[in-house]
């Protein structure tokens, strides 16, 4: 198999929804999904490149191998569930921290799902074949919960990761650009969300190959440089 040019991680705490995205996304279905384990990865053809999209797990048990799955990531989704202001902070607190493997220019973009869920308009059930247990729907049905993270919660989480990435807003895309709510039960915004990304990897890619390999420092075998009598480096 040829190396993937490119990798994706989602990240994000547990029930929030990763594995049903990723599912709906390349099986074009949603349907029971059992807590991850470990991880997982869909290959992903884009243009003539390879994109590896990778699912972790958000158990807690699991935490120590988010930052293995991020090593080198082109781009990392943080997602977090629209009902719950919770997964919202634990993006900040537990998983952003996850990403300092990733490459220095990844891209980073900040998901809510399941807006299905909440009363609002774009949350209106695209799905035709009925709604899952629970799930409140139009037409007399109980009524649907308000959101309870809105947007700007979401804008306001991206620039902090700029902030503690030290990149500057004018060299990455616009916050409005990669905050995004989905419905991974409906479908709502998820092709935008995955291609929009796979978009904006291309160039990374296509950066990274003409830089050649990543220049790494091996710290275990680095020597000091030895001091000439003038004092400067041999
Ligand atoms: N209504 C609704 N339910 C969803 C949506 N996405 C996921 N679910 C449900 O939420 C539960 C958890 O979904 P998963 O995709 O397994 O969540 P996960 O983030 O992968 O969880 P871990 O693997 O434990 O980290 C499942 O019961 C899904 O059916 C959505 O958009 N709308
Ligand atoms: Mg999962």
């Amino acid at each position: 198999m040829r190396k993937p040019d490119g990798k994706i991680v989602l990240l994000g705490d547990m029930n929030v929804g990763k594995t049903s995205l990723l599912q709906r996304y390349m099986e074009r279905r949603f349907t029971d999904t059992v807590s991850t384990v470990g991880g997982a990865f869909y290959l992903k053809q884009w243009r003539s490149y390879n994109i590896s999209i990778w699912d972790t797990a958000g158990r807690e048990q699991f935490h120590g191998l988010g930052s293995m799955y991020c090593r080198g990531a082109t781009a990392v989704i943080l997602i977090y569930d629209v009902n719950h202001p919770q997964s919202l902070l634990e993006l900040e607190d537990r998983f952003l921290g996850l990403t300092d493997t990733a490459s220095t220019d990844c891209l980073f973009a900040i998901v809510g799902n399941k807006v299905d869920l909440v009363e609002e308009p774009a949350a209106e059930d695209q799905e035709k074949d009925g709604r899952g247990p629970g799930v409140a729907g139009r037409g007399g049905e109980a009524p649907k919960a308000p959101k309870q993270v809105q947007p700007e919660d979401a804008v306001a989480l991206y620039r902090k990761i700029l902030k503690y990435k030290m990149l500057d807003e004018k060299d990455v895309p616009a916050a409005e650009q990669m905050c995004f709510e989905t419905s991974a039960k409906t479908g709502y915004n998820v092709d935008l969300l995955f291609e929009t990304l796979f978009d904006l990897v291309v160039p990374v890619i296509s950066r990274h190959r003409a830089q050649g390999p990543p220049q790494t420092v091996d710290i275990t075998s680095y020597k000091t440089p030895r001091q000439t009598p003038s004092g400067c480096c041999a």
